[in-house]
């Protein structure tokens, strides 16, 4: 099971921090034992649940305002996501435990550990509405995960590639070659979430009621989040693509924010670059992570089987749509 609290916080230390805000007294506080980046905790005051996140090694300090300023942003413009909670001072963001720390409001709901296809639906619409409201967001991050994070990812792995699967190594060379020489220019960009895995989606009621975990957040081409989202939320557990999943998906992203024919084109290419991005993280991480440490470790190989399945596409007809009429 993943864990993660990382900073055990004194009963003493997390009195004074609250008493930084108009929260009331603390009630509880409990180590939330999921997700694998940040220190997350259930905080119960006075008022109500909240989350205080503890934000560990793999969070870069000057990105915060980035992220804190987006949930701020997203939020205003009606996508429920944590909105952190300002101290008396005005400030979000302080220290705790050495830390930076936040605290942000608790997103009722639950994350589908099976996903149907009404799920995918919903995300679809969800995303597109994502892409909107972050239109007019005014700060910029770029996404340390494209290709240039990718070729250093990928020389970190290299001597090692073969001993998790023969022949990875080369073919990881391959793909990113390939990634480097056709990856698309002119695509609309935009924020982009970056890492909307099932995990980051609560549901309530069978509706879509929030989403979280907005730190890989970036500005990037809008149609590559879509790309993640294909990865991450069309495949079966036995490995094979569920078209029906990616129609519903594509068709309500589509309802609220059309793509483009040249987006659609190049789904396949950039679903191959969201692969070897998720490949690329979980195979250093695998490599990286000691077996008896209390992460979770998942499974590289998982996403070589994706990126298999994408490069053997030959349209977009694969993942349920056609393209526009009249379209080149
Ligand atoms: N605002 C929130 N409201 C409710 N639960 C949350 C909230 N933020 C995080 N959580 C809980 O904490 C878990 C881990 O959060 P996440 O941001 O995904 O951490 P990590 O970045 O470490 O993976 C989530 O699966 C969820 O259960
Ligand atoms: N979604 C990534 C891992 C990042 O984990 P998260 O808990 O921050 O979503 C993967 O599946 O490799």
């Amino acid at each position: 099971m993943a864990m993660a609290v990382y900073t055990e916080v004194s009963d003493d230390d997390l009195r004074s921090f609250v008493a930084q805000y108009d929260l009331g007294a603390v009630v509880s506080c409990k180590g939330i034992a999921e997700g694998v980046e940040n220190s997350n905790y259930l905080l119960v005051t006075e008022t109500g649940p909240f989350i205080l996140t503890l934000y560990e090694k793999r969070v870069d300090p000057a990105d915060l305002p980035f992220f804190l300023g987006l949930m701020e942003h997203l939020s205003a413009r009606g996508v429920t996501c944590p909105l952190p909670v300002r101290g008396r001072d005005g400030e979000a963001l302080r220290s705790l435990c050495g830390r930076p720390a936040v605290i942000v409001t608790f997103l009722a709901g639950m994350w589908p550990r099976r996903i149907q296809p009404e799920h995918c639906a919903a995300l679809g619409e969800g995303l597109a509405r994502l892409h909107l409201a972050g239109a007019d967001f005014p700060l910029r991050r770029a996404n340390a995960l494209s290709l240039d994070g990718w070729r250093t990812l990928h020389d970190a792995t290299h001597g090692r590639a073969d001993a998790v699967k023969p022949g990875l190594a080369a073919a990881l060379t391959a793909e990113l070659a390939e990634l480097e020489r056709r990856w698309p220019a002119d695509l609309p960009c935009g924020v982009i979430h970056a890492d909307l895995f099932p995990d980051n989606v609560f549901f309530r009621d069978g509706a879509l009621s929030g989403l979280i975990d907005f730190y890989f957040a970036c500005n990037d081409i809008l149609a590559y989040d879509v790309a993640v989202c294909l990865n991450a939320w069309c495949f079966e557990a036995d490995g094979s693509f569920n078209v029906t999943k990616a129609r519903l998906m594509l068709a309500s992203y589509m309802k609220v924010r059309p793509l483009s024919a040249a987006e659609l084109e190049a789904l396949p290419l950039l679903a191959r670059g969201s692969a070897l991005r998720f490949l690329l993280t979980r195979l250093y991480d695998w490599l990286n992570t000691p077996a008896g440490a209390l992460v979770k470790r998942k499974d590289p190989l998982e996403y070589l089987h994706k990126l298999r399945f994408h490069q053997q596409v030959r349209g977009i007809g694969e993942y349920g749509l056609t393209l526009p009429a009249g379209a080149a």
